[in-house]
Protein backbone atom coordinates (compact mmCIF):
# COMPACT_ATOMS: atom_id res chain seq x y z
CA UNK A 1 0.00 0.00 0.00
CA UNK A 2 1.10 3.33 -0.85
CA UNK A 3 2.44 5.56 2.45
CA UNK A 4 0.14 8.37 1.50
CA UNK A 5 -3.06 5.87 1.24
CA UNK A 6 -1.70 4.59 4.74
CA UNK A 7 -1.62 8.23 6.18
CA UNK A 8 -5.13 9.13 4.61
CA UNK A 9 -7.20 11.36 7.39
CA UNK A 10 -4.02 11.54 9.79
CA UNK A 11 -3.03 15.10 11.19
CA UNK A 12 0.77 15.36 10.36
CA UNK A 13 3.58 17.33 9.81
CA UNK A 14 6.24 15.86 6.75
CA UNK A 15 9.60 16.76 7.91
CA UNK A 16 11.66 14.47 5.63
CA UNK A 17 11.26 12.94 2.25
CA UNK A 18 8.06 12.27 0.73
CA UNK A 19 4.66 9.89 0.72
CA UNK A 20 4.97 8.07 -2.77
CA UNK A 21 6.22 4.80 -1.78
CA UNK A 22 5.20 1.41 -1.44
CA UNK A 23 4.82 0.13 2.15
CA UNK A 24 4.98 -3.51 3.43
CA UNK A 25 4.70 -3.32 6.67
CA UNK A 26 3.83 -1.35 9.78
CA UNK A 27 5.95 -2.00 13.12
CA UNK A 28 6.14 -0.61 16.48
CA UNK A 29 8.90 -2.73 17.48
CA UNK A 30 12.56 -2.11 16.01
CA UNK A 31 12.95 -5.38 16.22
CA UNK A 32 10.29 -6.45 14.17
CA UNK A 33 10.73 -4.23 11.16
CA UNK A 34 10.93 -5.65 7.80
CA UNK A 35 12.16 -4.19 4.35
CA UNK A 36 9.85 -1.12 3.23
CA UNK A 37 8.34 -1.13 6.22
CA UNK A 38 7.02 1.93 8.56
CA UNK A 39 8.27 2.03 12.13
CA UNK A 40 6.60 3.82 14.48
CA UNK A 41 7.97 5.27 17.56
CA UNK A 42 6.53 5.15 21.08
CA UNK A 43 7.58 6.95 24.43
CA UNK A 44 6.83 4.09 26.25
CA UNK A 45 6.82 3.37 30.00
CA UNK A 46 9.94 1.58 30.25
CA UNK A 47 11.75 2.80 27.41
CA UNK A 48 11.39 5.78 24.76
CA UNK A 49 10.79 4.17 20.90
CA UNK A 50 12.58 7.05 19.61
CA UNK A 51 16.30 5.34 20.55
CA UNK A 52 15.35 2.53 18.65
CA UNK A 53 14.87 4.73 14.64
CA UNK A 54 18.46 3.75 13.93
CA UNK A 55 18.03 0.09 14.36
CA UNK A 56 14.53 0.07 12.25
CA UNK A 57 16.42 1.92 9.55
CA UNK A 58 18.93 -1.21 10.11
CA UNK A 59 16.37 -3.48 9.31
CA UNK A 60 14.07 -1.87 6.08
CA UNK A 61 12.32 1.03 7.52
CA UNK A 62 11.68 3.45 4.47
CA UNK A 63 9.67 5.60 7.10
CA UNK A 64 8.98 6.67 10.62
CA UNK A 65 6.46 8.27 12.26
CA UNK A 66 7.70 10.52 15.32
CA UNK A 67 6.98 12.47 18.36
CA UNK A 68 10.02 13.97 18.46
CA UNK A 69 12.48 15.73 16.06
CA UNK A 70 15.05 13.31 15.40
CA UNK A 71 17.91 13.46 12.50
CA UNK A 72 18.08 10.61 10.36
CA UNK A 73 19.04 9.20 6.67
CA UNK A 74 17.73 11.71 4.23
CA UNK A 75 16.26 8.56 2.32
CA UNK A 76 13.76 7.99 5.26
CA UNK A 77 10.68 9.66 5.47
CA UNK A 78 10.27 11.26 8.76
CA UNK A 79 6.33 12.25 9.74
CA UNK A 80 5.90 13.58 13.11
CA UNK A 81 2.63 13.45 14.70
CA UNK A 82 1.20 14.71 17.82
CA UNK A 83 0.39 11.01 19.52
CA UNK A 84 1.99 8.28 18.10
CA UNK A 85 0.13 5.26 19.97
CA UNK A 86 -2.86 7.16 18.23
CA UNK A 87 -0.94 7.58 14.61
CA UNK A 88 -0.22 3.72 15.07
CA UNK A 89 -4.30 3.04 15.71
CA UNK A 90 -4.83 5.33 12.96
CA UNK A 91 -2.22 3.45 10.31
CA UNK A 92 -3.19 0.14 11.14
CA UNK A 93 -6.96 0.69 10.69
CA UNK A 94 -6.07 2.13 6.77
CA UNK A 95 -3.75 -0.11 6.08
CA UNK A 96 -6.18 -3.54 6.65
CA UNK A 97 -9.02 -1.53 5.59
CA UNK A 98 -11.10 -0.90 8.31
CA UNK A 99 -12.23 -4.56 9.22
CA UNK A 100 -14.14 -4.08 12.27
CA UNK A 101 -16.72 -1.80 9.38
CA UNK A 102 -17.50 -5.28 7.84
CA UNK A 103 -18.00 -7.15 11.30
CA UNK A 104 -20.27 -7.63 14.11
CA UNK A 105 -18.13 -6.18 16.97
CA UNK A 106 -19.15 -6.42 20.85
CA UNK A 107 -16.66 -4.80 23.52
CA UNK A 108 -16.59 -6.16 26.98
CA UNK A 109 -15.41 -4.10 29.48
CA UNK A 110 -14.94 -3.82 33.45
CA UNK A 111 -12.72 -5.04 36.39
CA UNK A 112 -14.40 -8.62 36.28
CA UNK A 113 -16.08 -10.82 34.60
CA UNK A 114 -15.29 -10.19 31.05
CA UNK A 115 -13.73 -13.23 30.29
CA UNK A 116 -16.09 -15.21 31.88
CA UNK A 117 -18.94 -13.31 29.85
CA UNK A 118 -17.38 -13.37 26.73
CA UNK A 119 -17.61 -17.48 27.45
CA UNK A 120 -21.14 -17.28 28.09
CA UNK A 121 -21.41 -14.99 24.54
CA UNK A 122 -19.59 -17.16 22.94
CA UNK A 123 -21.38 -20.68 23.68
CA UNK A 124 -24.53 -19.25 23.02
CA UNK A 125 -23.05 -18.01 19.07
CA UNK A 126 -21.41 -21.29 19.25
CA UNK A 127 -25.15 -23.27 19.97
CA UNK A 128 -26.76 -21.20 17.42
CA UNK A 129 -24.20 -22.55 14.90
CA UNK A 130 -22.92 -18.72 14.78
CA UNK A 131 -19.32 -17.96 14.38
CA UNK A 132 -17.53 -15.79 16.73
CA UNK A 133 -14.03 -14.78 17.07
CA UNK A 134 -12.70 -14.22 20.83
CA UNK A 135 -9.99 -11.77 21.64
CA UNK A 136 -9.00 -11.63 26.01
CA UNK A 137 -7.12 -12.51 28.40
CA UNK A 138 -7.29 -16.58 27.51
CA UNK A 139 -6.22 -15.38 23.82
CA UNK A 140 -7.35 -15.12 20.66
CA UNK A 141 -10.02 -17.47 19.46
CA UNK A 142 -10.89 -17.91 15.97
CA UNK A 143 -12.16 -21.10 14.32
CA UNK A 144 -11.28 -23.46 17.34
CA UNK A 145 -7.60 -22.10 17.80
CA UNK A 146 -6.49 -20.30 20.40
CA UNK A 147 -3.37 -17.99 20.19
CA UNK A 148 -2.10 -16.49 22.97
CA UNK A 149 -1.74 -12.51 23.34
CA UNK A 150 0.82 -10.39 25.53
CA UNK A 151 -2.40 -8.66 26.63
CA UNK A 152 -5.76 -9.30 27.08
CA UNK A 153 -6.23 -6.24 24.23
CA UNK A 154 -3.70 -6.09 22.41
CA UNK A 155 -2.04 -3.37 20.46
CA UNK A 156 -3.82 -2.01 17.72
CA UNK A 157 -1.69 -2.60 14.98
CA UNK A 158 -2.12 -6.38 15.99
CA UNK A 159 -6.01 -6.04 16.73
CA UNK A 160 -6.41 -4.47 13.22
CA UNK A 161 -4.67 -7.24 11.78
CA UNK A 162 -6.79 -10.47 13.63
CA UNK A 163 -9.69 -8.28 12.47
CA UNK A 164 -8.84 -8.62 9.08
CA UNK A 165 -7.73 -12.36 8.99
CA UNK A 166 -11.83 -12.65 11.16
CA UNK A 167 -12.80 -10.59 8.05
CA UNK A 168 -10.77 -12.76 5.56
CA UNK A 169 -12.01 -16.31 7.15
CA UNK A 170 -15.58 -14.92 7.38
CA UNK A 171 -16.25 -15.17 10.71
CA UNK A 172 -19.00 -12.19 10.97
CA UNK A 173 -19.18 -11.61 14.84
CA UNK A 174 -16.32 -10.41 17.68
CA UNK A 175 -16.83 -10.32 21.11
CA UNK A 176 -13.54 -8.95 22.59
CA UNK A 177 -12.32 -7.99 26.30
CA UNK A 178 -11.47 -4.15 26.04
CA UNK A 179 -9.20 -3.10 28.66
CA UNK A 180 -8.66 0.40 30.75
CA UNK A 181 -5.01 0.45 29.50
CA UNK A 182 -6.30 -0.28 25.93
CA UNK A 183 -8.83 2.84 26.07
CA UNK A 184 -6.42 5.04 27.61
CA UNK A 185 -3.28 4.31 25.39
CA UNK A 186 -5.81 4.20 21.73
CA UNK A 187 -5.39 0.37 21.27
CA UNK A 188 -9.35 0.32 20.19
CA UNK A 189 -9.17 3.49 18.41
CA UNK A 190 -10.58 3.70 14.84
CA UNK A 191 -12.07 0.10 15.80
CA UNK A 192 -15.82 0.45 14.93
CA UNK A 193 -17.75 -1.29 17.95
CA UNK A 194 -21.63 -2.11 17.97
CA UNK A 195 -22.59 -3.17 21.54
CA UNK A 196 -20.34 -2.27 24.58
CA UNK A 197 -21.10 -3.87 27.65
CA UNK A 198 -20.13 -2.98 31.40
CA UNK A 199 -19.54 -5.90 34.19
CA UNK A 200 -18.61 -3.94 37.15
CA UNK A 201 -16.01 -1.26 38.81
CA UNK A 202 -13.96 -2.03 41.69
CA UNK A 203 -10.41 -0.80 42.41
CA UNK A 204 -7.58 -1.90 40.32
CA UNK A 205 -5.08 -0.33 37.66
CA UNK A 206 -4.54 2.47 39.82
CA UNK A 207 -1.40 2.87 39.20
CA UNK A 208 -2.10 3.74 35.96
CA UNK A 209 -5.43 5.53 36.72
CA UNK A 210 -4.81 8.28 39.45
CA UNK A 211 -8.24 7.90 40.76
CA UNK A 212 -11.41 5.40 40.95
CA UNK A 213 -12.75 8.43 38.39
CA UNK A 214 -10.41 7.91 36.19
CA UNK A 215 -10.65 4.49 35.76
CA UNK A 216 -14.13 4.94 35.29
CA UNK A 217 -13.54 7.78 32.71
CA UNK A 218 -11.10 5.72 30.57
CA UNK A 219 -13.99 2.67 31.15
CA UNK A 220 -16.58 5.00 29.99
CA UNK A 221 -14.75 5.57 26.88
CA UNK A 222 -15.83 2.42 25.00
CA UNK A 223 -19.78 3.13 25.59
CA UNK A 224 -19.11 6.73 23.61
CA UNK A 225 -17.72 4.54 20.96
CA UNK A 226 -20.43 1.81 20.49
CA UNK A 227 -23.14 2.58 17.61
CA UNK A 228 -25.73 0.32 18.52
CA UNK A 229 -26.02 -1.16 22.14
CA UNK A 230 -24.76 0.35 25.61
CA UNK A 231 -25.59 -2.86 27.93
CA UNK A 232 -24.86 -1.76 31.66
CA UNK A 233 -24.86 -3.55 34.66
CA UNK A 234 -27.76 -1.83 36.74
CA UNK A 235 -26.23 -3.05 40.12
CA UNK A 236 -23.23 -1.76 39.87
CA UNK A 237 -22.71 2.04 41.61
CA UNK A 238 -20.36 2.55 39.00
CA UNK A 239 -22.87 1.47 36.42
CA UNK A 240 -25.47 3.26 37.95
CA UNK A 241 -23.23 6.48 36.70
CA UNK A 242 -22.46 4.98 33.34
CA UNK A 243 -26.70 4.96 32.89
CA UNK A 244 -26.54 8.19 33.44
CA UNK A 245 -24.15 9.15 31.40
CA UNK A 246 -25.37 7.57 28.44
CA UNK A 247 -28.67 7.10 28.52
CA UNK A 248 -29.42 10.01 26.44
CA UNK A 249 -26.71 9.12 23.90
CA UNK A 250 -28.24 7.28 20.27
CA UNK A 251 -27.18 3.08 21.29
CA UNK A 252 -30.07 1.71 22.90
CA UNK A 253 -29.34 1.64 26.33
CA UNK A 254 -29.78 -2.06 27.69
CA UNK A 255 -29.96 -2.95 31.54
CA UNK A 256 -29.51 -5.98 33.53
CA UNK A 257 -29.49 -7.17 37.40
CA UNK A 258 -31.12 -9.14 40.21
CA UNK A 259 -31.79 -5.63 42.48
CA UNK A 260 -32.58 -2.89 40.67
CA UNK A 261 -34.89 -2.28 37.92
CA UNK A 262 -33.51 -3.43 34.72
CA UNK A 263 -34.42 -4.83 31.06
CA UNK A 264 -32.97 -7.94 31.46
CA UNK A 265 -33.01 -9.44 34.99
CA UNK A 266 -33.21 -12.61 37.07
CA UNK A 267 -36.05 -14.14 40.03
CA UNK A 268 -36.11 -17.23 41.74
CA UNK A 269 -32.82 -17.57 41.91
CA UNK A 270 -31.66 -21.24 44.21
CA UNK A 271 -28.16 -21.45 44.20
CA UNK A 272 -26.13 -25.20 44.72
CA UNK A 273 -22.64 -26.04 44.48
CA UNK A 274 -22.77 -27.40 40.71
CA UNK A 275 -24.38 -24.23 39.39
CA UNK A 276 -27.70 -21.86 39.84
CA UNK A 277 -31.12 -22.04 38.09
CA UNK A 278 -32.91 -19.03 37.80
CA UNK A 279 -35.87 -17.55 35.45
CA UNK A 280 -34.21 -15.27 32.77
CA UNK A 281 -36.56 -12.24 31.97
CA UNK A 282 -35.61 -10.68 28.20
CA UNK A 283 -38.24 -7.97 27.11
CA UNK A 284 -39.80 -10.67 24.87
CA UNK A 285 -40.12 -12.98 27.57
CA UNK A 286 -38.65 -15.29 30.31
CA UNK A 287 -37.36 -19.12 30.96
CA UNK A 288 -36.07 -20.97 33.29
CA UNK A 289 -32.18 -21.65 33.26
CA UNK A 290 -29.43 -23.48 34.76
CA UNK A 291 -26.18 -22.11 35.04
CA UNK A 292 -23.38 -24.91 35.59
CA UNK A 293 -20.71 -22.35 36.91
CA UNK A 294 -21.57 -21.34 40.42
CA UNK A 295 -22.07 -18.41 42.29
CA UNK A 296 -23.98 -15.26 41.63
CA UNK A 297 -21.32 -13.52 40.10
CA UNK A 298 -21.85 -15.88 37.12
CA UNK A 299 -25.69 -15.21 37.40
CA UNK A 300 -24.72 -11.28 36.53
CA UNK A 301 -22.06 -12.72 33.94
CA UNK A 302 -24.60 -14.82 32.00
CA UNK A 303 -27.29 -12.01 32.20
CA UNK A 304 -25.02 -9.44 30.67
CA UNK A 305 -25.03 -12.13 28.13
CA UNK A 306 -28.24 -13.09 27.68
CA UNK A 307 -28.79 -9.36 27.15
CA UNK A 308 -25.98 -9.03 24.64
CA UNK A 309 -27.62 -11.98 22.88
CA UNK A 310 -31.14 -10.75 22.93
CA UNK A 311 -30.22 -7.28 21.21
CA UNK A 312 -28.45 -9.14 19.05
CA UNK A 313 -31.62 -11.27 17.70
CA UNK A 314 -31.07 -14.98 19.71
CA UNK A 315 -34.33 -16.11 20.94
CA UNK A 316 -34.91 -17.39 24.31
CA UNK A 317 -34.76 -20.80 23.64
CA UNK A 318 -30.83 -20.61 21.90
CA UNK A 319 -29.88 -18.10 24.99
CA UNK A 320 -31.11 -21.04 27.25
CA UNK A 321 -29.23 -23.39 25.03
CA UNK A 322 -25.62 -21.64 25.02
CA UNK A 323 -25.97 -20.64 28.88
CA UNK A 324 -26.42 -24.27 29.96
CA UNK A 325 -24.44 -25.58 27.50
CA UNK A 326 -21.05 -24.18 29.41
CA UNK A 327 -19.41 -26.54 31.78
CA UNK A 328 -16.52 -24.63 32.60
CA UNK A 329 -14.29 -21.26 31.98
CA UNK A 330 -10.92 -22.02 31.80
CA UNK A 331 -9.64 -21.06 35.31
CA UNK A 332 -12.51 -19.44 36.47
CA UNK A 333 -13.85 -21.57 39.58
CA UNK A 334 -13.01 -25.01 37.94
CA UNK A 335 -12.54 -27.46 40.46
CA UNK A 336 -9.38 -29.63 39.29
CA UNK A 337 -9.75 -32.21 41.98
CA UNK A 338 -12.83 -33.37 43.43
CA UNK A 339 -13.41 -36.90 45.99
CA UNK A 340 -15.89 -37.87 48.55
CA UNK A 341 -13.95 -35.72 51.18
CA UNK A 342 -12.11 -32.49 49.78
CA UNK A 343 -11.79 -30.48 46.77
CA UNK A 344 -9.24 -27.88 45.11
CA UNK A 345 -10.42 -24.88 43.68
CA UNK A 346 -8.56 -22.95 41.02
CA UNK A 347 -10.17 -19.16 40.09
CA UNK A 348 -8.27 -16.03 38.74
CA UNK A 349 -9.46 -13.76 41.72
CA UNK A 350 -6.53 -10.91 41.45
CA UNK A 351 -8.42 -8.58 42.70
CA UNK A 352 -9.65 -7.55 46.55
CA UNK A 353 -13.67 -7.64 45.32
CA UNK A 354 -13.33 -11.11 43.08
CA UNK A 355 -11.37 -12.82 46.36
CA UNK A 356 -14.38 -11.55 48.18
CA UNK A 357 -16.20 -12.66 46.23
CA UNK A 358 -14.94 -16.42 45.29
CA UNK A 359 -14.72 -16.80 48.79
CA UNK A 360 -18.55 -15.96 49.78
CA UNK A 361 -19.07 -18.15 46.69
CA UNK A 362 -17.58 -21.05 48.07
CA UNK A 363 -18.43 -20.46 52.16
CA UNK A 364 -21.93 -21.45 51.12
CA UNK A 365 -21.53 -25.13 49.71
CA UNK A 366 -18.27 -25.49 52.03
CA UNK A 367 -18.98 -27.83 55.38
CA UNK A 368 -15.48 -27.50 56.25
CA UNK A 369 -12.96 -24.90 56.11
CA UNK A 370 -11.51 -22.94 53.09
CA UNK A 371 -8.02 -23.13 52.94
CA UNK A 372 -7.07 -20.08 50.81
CA UNK A 373 -3.68 -20.37 49.03
CA UNK A 374 -2.74 -16.47 47.56
CA UNK A 375 -0.25 -13.87 46.44
CA UNK A 376 -0.76 -10.50 44.90
CA UNK A 377 0.96 -9.24 42.59
CA UNK A 378 0.82 -5.22 43.08
CA UNK A 379 2.93 -2.45 41.19
CA UNK A 380 5.31 -0.76 43.46
CA UNK A 381 4.55 2.16 46.04
CA UNK A 382 1.25 2.79 47.70
CA UNK A 383 -1.16 1.75 45.27
CA UNK A 384 0.56 -1.55 45.33
CA UNK A 385 0.73 -1.81 49.12
CA UNK A 386 -3.08 -0.77 49.07
CA UNK A 387 -3.87 -3.53 47.21
CA UNK A 388 -1.92 -6.25 49.02
CA UNK A 389 -3.49 -4.73 52.35
CA UNK A 390 -6.52 -4.79 50.86
CA UNK A 391 -6.57 -8.61 50.00
CA UNK A 392 -4.91 -9.39 52.73
CA UNK A 393 -7.80 -8.44 54.78
CA UNK A 394 -10.21 -10.55 52.53
CA UNK A 395 -8.03 -13.43 53.14
CA UNK A 396 -8.71 -13.32 56.89
CA UNK A 397 -12.10 -12.25 56.75
CA UNK A 398 -13.23 -14.76 54.50
CA UNK A 399 -10.72 -17.84 54.46
CA UNK A 400 -9.99 -20.13 57.58
CA UNK A 401 -6.80 -20.41 56.74
CA UNK A 402 -4.18 -18.53 54.34
CA UNK A 403 -1.57 -20.13 52.79
CA UNK A 404 0.56 -16.86 51.92
CA UNK A 405 2.90 -17.12 49.42
CA UNK A 406 4.28 -15.17 45.31
CA UNK A 407 1.60 -14.31 42.77
CA UNK A 408 3.69 -13.41 39.99
CA UNK A 409 6.23 -11.05 42.16
CA UNK A 410 7.89 -9.88 39.07
CA UNK A 411 10.62 -7.22 39.44
CA UNK A 412 9.41 -6.37 42.96
CA UNK A 413 11.20 -8.03 46.28
CA UNK A 414 8.89 -11.07 46.84
CA UNK A 415 9.52 -11.45 50.68
CA UNK A 416 8.16 -8.05 50.99
CA UNK A 417 5.32 -7.96 49.24
CA UNK A 418 4.58 -11.43 51.63
CA UNK A 419 5.29 -9.34 54.88
CA UNK A 420 2.76 -6.82 53.32
CA UNK A 421 -0.02 -9.01 52.71
CA UNK A 422 0.78 -10.93 56.48
CA UNK A 423 0.68 -7.25 57.81
CA UNK A 424 -3.30 -6.71 57.15
CA UNK A 425 -4.28 -10.91 58.01
CA UNK A 426 -2.18 -10.18 61.08
CA UNK A 427 -4.24 -7.00 61.66
CA UNK A 428 -7.76 -9.13 61.45
CA UNK A 429 -6.22 -11.71 63.12
CA UNK A 430 -6.58 -14.40 60.70
CA UNK A 431 -4.84 -17.83 60.72
CA UNK A 432 -2.24 -18.17 58.42
CA UNK A 433 1.52 -19.64 56.92
CA UNK A 434 3.79 -17.20 55.20
CA UNK A 435 5.32 -20.11 52.24
CA UNK A 436 7.09 -17.90 49.61
CA UNK A 437 7.83 -20.92 47.03
CA UNK A 438 3.89 -21.68 45.42
CA UNK A 439 4.54 -24.94 44.86
CA UNK A 440 5.51 -25.77 48.28
CA UNK A 441 2.67 -23.43 49.49
CA UNK A 442 0.19 -25.75 47.34
CA UNK A 443 2.08 -28.71 48.97
CA UNK A 444 1.27 -27.21 52.55
CA UNK A 445 -2.20 -26.40 52.33
CA UNK A 446 -2.97 -30.05 50.78
CA UNK A 447 -1.18 -31.48 53.71
CA UNK A 448 -3.57 -29.43 55.63
CA UNK A 449 -6.69 -30.30 54.39
CA UNK A 450 -9.42 -32.33 56.14
CA UNK A 451 -12.22 -34.18 55.61
CA UNK A 452 -15.06 -31.28 53.89
CA UNK A 453 -12.34 -28.94 53.46
CA UNK A 454 -11.64 -26.60 49.99
CA UNK A 455 -8.54 -25.48 49.31
CA UNK A 456 -8.83 -22.48 47.03
CA UNK A 457 -5.70 -21.79 44.92
CA UNK A 458 -6.61 -17.66 44.00
CA UNK A 459 -4.83 -15.66 41.61
CA UNK A 460 -3.14 -17.48 38.48
CA UNK A 461 -6.27 -19.32 36.95
CA UNK A 462 -5.65 -19.83 33.08
CA UNK A 463 -1.69 -18.53 33.60
CA UNK A 464 0.69 -21.68 32.58
CA UNK A 465 3.48 -19.50 34.27
CA UNK A 466 4.97 -17.53 36.67
CA UNK A 467 7.25 -14.20 36.51
CA UNK A 468 9.77 -13.84 39.37
CA UNK A 469 11.90 -11.29 38.66
CA UNK A 470 12.85 -11.17 34.34
CA UNK A 471 12.23 -14.73 34.28
CA UNK A 472 9.13 -16.82 33.18
CA UNK A 473 9.42 -20.18 35.20
CA UNK A 474 6.66 -23.30 33.79
CA UNK A 475 4.01 -23.18 36.63
CA UNK A 476 0.76 -24.81 35.61
CA UNK A 477 -1.58 -25.33 39.16
CA UNK A 478 -3.59 -28.27 37.54
CA UNK A 479 -0.09 -30.44 36.52
CA UNK A 480 0.96 -29.34 39.93
CA UNK A 481 -1.88 -30.50 42.05
CA UNK A 482 -1.88 -33.49 40.18
CA UNK A 483 1.88 -34.28 40.52
CA UNK A 484 1.35 -33.82 44.44
CA UNK A 485 -1.57 -35.92 44.58
CA UNK A 486 0.39 -38.76 42.72
CA UNK A 487 3.03 -38.43 44.70
CA UNK A 488 0.60 -39.07 47.84
CA UNK A 489 -0.79 -41.70 45.89
CA UNK A 490 -4.36 -40.03 45.83
CA UNK A 491 -4.03 -40.11 42.23
CA UNK A 492 -2.57 -43.01 40.50
C1 LIG B 1 2.06 -0.67 31.09
C2 LIG B 1 1.61 -1.03 29.71
O1 LIG B 1 0.45 -1.03 29.41
N1 LIG B 1 2.61 -1.36 28.87
C3 LIG B 1 2.28 -1.68 27.49
C4 LIG B 1 3.09 -0.76 26.60
O2 LIG B 1 4.44 -1.04 26.84
P1 LIG B 1 5.47 0.12 27.12
O3 LIG B 1 4.88 1.44 26.81
O4 LIG B 1 6.00 -0.08 28.51
O5 LIG B 1 6.61 -0.27 26.12
P2 LIG B 1 8.14 -0.04 26.34
O6 LIG B 1 8.78 -1.33 26.71
O7 LIG B 1 8.38 1.17 27.18
O8 LIG B 1 8.60 0.30 24.85
C5 LIG B 1 8.23 1.50 24.19
C6 LIG B 1 8.25 1.26 22.73
O9 LIG B 1 9.58 0.91 22.31
C7 LIG B 1 9.51 -0.22 21.51
N2 LIG B 1 10.80 -0.94 21.54
C8 LIG B 1 11.25 -1.49 22.69
C9 LIG B 1 12.46 -2.19 22.69
C10 LIG B 1 13.20 -2.33 21.47
O10 LIG B 1 14.26 -2.95 21.40
N3 LIG B 1 12.67 -1.76 20.37
C11 LIG B 1 11.50 -1.06 20.37
O11 LIG B 1 11.10 -0.57 19.33
C12 LIG B 1 8.35 -1.02 22.06
O12 LIG B 1 7.84 -1.96 21.13
C13 LIG B 1 7.35 0.09 22.34
O13 LIG B 1 6.62 0.43 21.19
O14 LIG B 1 2.81 -1.03 25.25
C14 LIG B 1 3.09 -2.40 24.87
C15 LIG B 1 2.71 -2.53 23.41
O15 LIG B 1 1.35 -2.26 23.26
C16 LIG B 1 2.26 -3.36 25.73
O16 LIG B 1 2.53 -4.70 25.38
C17 LIG B 1 2.61 -3.13 27.19
O17 LIG B 1 1.82 -3.98 27.98
C18 LIG B 1 2.54 -4.63 29.03
C19 LIG B 1 3.08 -5.97 28.54
C20 LIG B 1 1.58 -4.87 30.19
O18 LIG B 1 1.87 -5.64 31.08
N4 LIG B 1 0.47 -4.22 30.18
C21 LIG B 1 -0.59 -4.44 31.17
C22 LIG B 1 -0.43 -3.53 32.37
C23 LIG B 1 -1.91 -4.20 30.46
O19 LIG B 1 -1.98 -3.50 29.45
N5 LIG B 1 -2.93 -4.81 30.98
C24 LIG B 1 -4.23 -4.64 30.41
C25 LIG B 1 -5.31 -5.03 31.41
C26 LIG B 1 -5.40 -6.47 31.80
C27 LIG B 1 -6.62 -6.68 32.73
O20 LIG B 1 -7.76 -6.76 32.23
O21 LIG B 1 -6.44 -6.78 33.94
C28 LIG B 1 -4.29 -5.44 29.09
O22 LIG B 1 -5.09 -5.08 28.21
O23 LIG B 1 -3.54 -6.41 28.96
N1 LIG C 1 -19.21 -10.58 37.61
C1 LIG C 1 -18.19 -10.69 38.46
N2 LIG C 1 -18.09 -9.87 39.54
C2 LIG C 1 -17.07 -9.95 40.41
N3 LIG C 1 -16.08 -10.87 40.30
C3 LIG C 1 -16.12 -11.70 39.25
C4 LIG C 1 -17.16 -11.66 38.28
N4 LIG C 1 -16.93 -12.62 37.36
C5 LIG C 1 -15.78 -13.21 37.70
N5 LIG C 1 -15.29 -12.68 38.85
C6 LIG C 1 -14.05 -13.02 39.59
O1 LIG C 1 -12.98 -12.40 38.88
C7 LIG C 1 -12.03 -13.36 38.42
C8 LIG C 1 -11.62 -13.04 37.00
O2 LIG C 1 -12.77 -13.27 36.18
P1 LIG C 1 -12.72 -12.94 34.64
O3 LIG C 1 -11.45 -13.47 34.10
O4 LIG C 1 -14.00 -13.34 34.03
O5 LIG C 1 -12.64 -11.35 34.75
P2 LIG C 1 -11.87 -10.35 33.79
O6 LIG C 1 -12.62 -9.09 33.88
O7 LIG C 1 -11.72 -10.94 32.46
O8 LIG C 1 -10.47 -10.22 34.49
P3 LIG C 1 -9.04 -10.09 33.71
O9 LIG C 1 -9.15 -9.07 32.66
O10 LIG C 1 -8.10 -9.75 34.77
O11 LIG C 1 -8.86 -11.46 33.11
C9 LIG C 1 -12.76 -14.71 38.51
O12 LIG C 1 -11.86 -15.73 38.70
C10 LIG C 1 -13.71 -14.49 39.66
O13 LIG C 1 -13.04 -14.69 40.88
Amino acid sequence: MLLSEIMKGLQFNLKNGDLDKEIKSIAYDSREVTQNGVFVAIQGFTVDGHHFIDKAVELGASAVIVEKDVSIDDSVTVIQVNDSRNALAHISANYYNHPTEDMNLIGITGTNGKTSTTYFIKSIYDQAQKSIGLIGTIGTVMNGQIIQNKNTTPESLNLQQTFERMVKHDVQNCMMEVSSHALCLDRVAYSRFNTAVFTNLTPDHLELHNSMEDYFNAKAKLFEMAQDFNIVNADDTYGQKLIKRVENLNPTLITYGIDEKADVYATNIEYSSEGTEYTLHLPNGKIRIQVNVPGIINVYNSLAAAACAYVNDFSLTDIKRGIEALQNIKGRFEVIYKDRDNKVVVDFAHTEDALKKALTTLRNFTKGRIILVFGVYAPPGDVGREKRHAMGKVAAQYADYAVVTSDNPKDQDPNLILEEIVEAVEEENGTYKMVLDRKQAIEYALSISGKDDVVLLAGKGHETSQVIGDKEIPFNEKEIVKEILKEKGILI
